[in-house]
């Protein structure tokens, strides 16, 4: 979603030229860092154009870009651009879901004309649970309040971290079982009658109550950890249970929460197999926090799927050469960290076609 965190519009000149009284531009969205460039000839006309974008950020931020840019936003619906982001994902980029267990990523190739229906878990602030049927077909069957907000926001208050970041490095060096009540400290072993091993999370964040450790003795590390296991956990487990209410086999998880974050990944693979006795695979997406963006792109209406992937759509990588020979090609499974730059080409004609607009 365009918000200010993630979107730094830069007017980028050097990929601009002129050829017989054309202006030559590109806008570029890069998807791992997002750095967004905007055509010169687009300054001439930046008081008429007409931006998409969806989510909160594009009501909060529309008079902030109004006021600051002279660019007016239009608003896309979330859910719309969730789906038709991750569509459009699925089916434009190699290799682009994956499965990642026991800390093992493993790239999943889905047949275009086998995609349909999956269940698309979007983890934002708050956790979407979308049923997609096909393009433009879904419905928003459950979610959580329980989210990458609430990640973020008790990791803040528990551990006085500054930035996301530095919360979710803090948790690869914590120890849940300093905070987490497991089924060994309740039955002091396994309880094998319900399938429950020793080393089972009982209650998050149950230890502080029996121990006599005082309080600002746990160590922000460990809050940490136990705070993002505790939140895929319940992510996991409660896609797994949407995926089982409405038969579907490929449950997809998105949102800016993940991260690529490997241990986030494991935990919520963790709970969807735990729940589904092994019959279910989580999967995530390479772009994964940047399906609405993407989505709100797709909704130019001259600027379609179609259009795109026959024109104007370059993959591109960061690691250069294509492992493999031939065309482009995803990275091998080691790199799938690498996040592809999705380049479009557009000259000042559609720019204007596009919005009416005569120079
Ligand atoms: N650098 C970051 N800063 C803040 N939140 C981040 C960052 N990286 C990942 N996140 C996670 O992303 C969540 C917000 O996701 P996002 O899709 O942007 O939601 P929203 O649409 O509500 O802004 C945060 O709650 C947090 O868990
Ligand atoms: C309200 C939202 C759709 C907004 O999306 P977000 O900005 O969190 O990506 C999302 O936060 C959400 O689905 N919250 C869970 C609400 C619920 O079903 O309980």
């Amino acid at each position: 979603m365009l918000s200010s965190s993630k979107l730094k519009p830069s007017l980028c000149d050097n990929s601009v030229s002129r050829n017989k009284g054309k202006i030559r531009g590109q806008v570029r969205y890069n998807l791992g860092s997002m750095v967004w460039s905007v055509p010169l000839s687009t300054i001439a006309v930046l008081d008429r154009l007409k931006f998409k974008a969806t989510g909160g950020g594009a009501y909060k931020f529309a008079d902030m870009f109004k006021e600051r840019l002279g660019v007016s936003i239009e608003k896309e619906d979330e859910m719309n651009c969730l789906v038709s982001g991750a569509n459009f994902l699925l089916k434009a980029i190699h290799h682009e879901a994956f499965t990642h267990f026991k800390g093992q990523k493993k790239i999943v190739q889905i047949d275009h004309n086998d995609l349909f229906p999956y269940l698309l878990v979007n983890i934002g602030s708050g956790v979407s649970m979308i049923k997609v049927d096909g393009d433009g077909k879904y419905e928003r069957v459950s979610g959580t309040n329980v989210g990458g907000g609430t990640f973020w926001g008790l990791g803040r208050l528990l551990t006085k971290c500054k930035s996301f970041d530095e919360l979710l490095e803090l948790s690869q060096q914590g120890d849940n079982r300093e905070l987490d009540k497991l089924v060994e400290d309740i039955y002091g072993g396994d309880y094998s009658k319900i399938g429950l091993s020793k080393g089972t999370i009982a209650a998050s964040f149950g230890k502080p109550i029996s121990n006599n450790k005082e309080l600002e003795d746990y160590r922000p590390e460990d809050i940490s950890m136990s705070l993002l296991r505790m939140i895929s956990n319940n992510i996991g487990q409660i896609a797994y249970l949407n995926a089982l209410r409405f038969k579907l086999k490929r449950i997809l998880f998105g949102g800016f929460f993940i991260r690529g974050h490997a241990y986030t990944m494991d935990t919520i693979s963790d709970a969807v197999h735990f729940w589904s006795k092994g019959d279910a695979k989580a999967m995530f997406l390479r772009h994964e926090g940047f399906l609405g963006a993407l989505g709100a792109f797709m909704s130019y209406e001259k600027h379609g799927l179609d259009d795109l992937m026959a024109h104007q759509f370059v993959e591109r990588f960061p690691m250069g050469a294509p492992s493999e020979g031939g065309k482009i090609h995803g990275p091998s499974p080691g790199n799938l960290s690498d996040k592809a730059s999705i380049v479009i080409d557009f000259d000042s004609d559609m720019l204007c076609s596009l919005y009416n607009i005569e120079i």
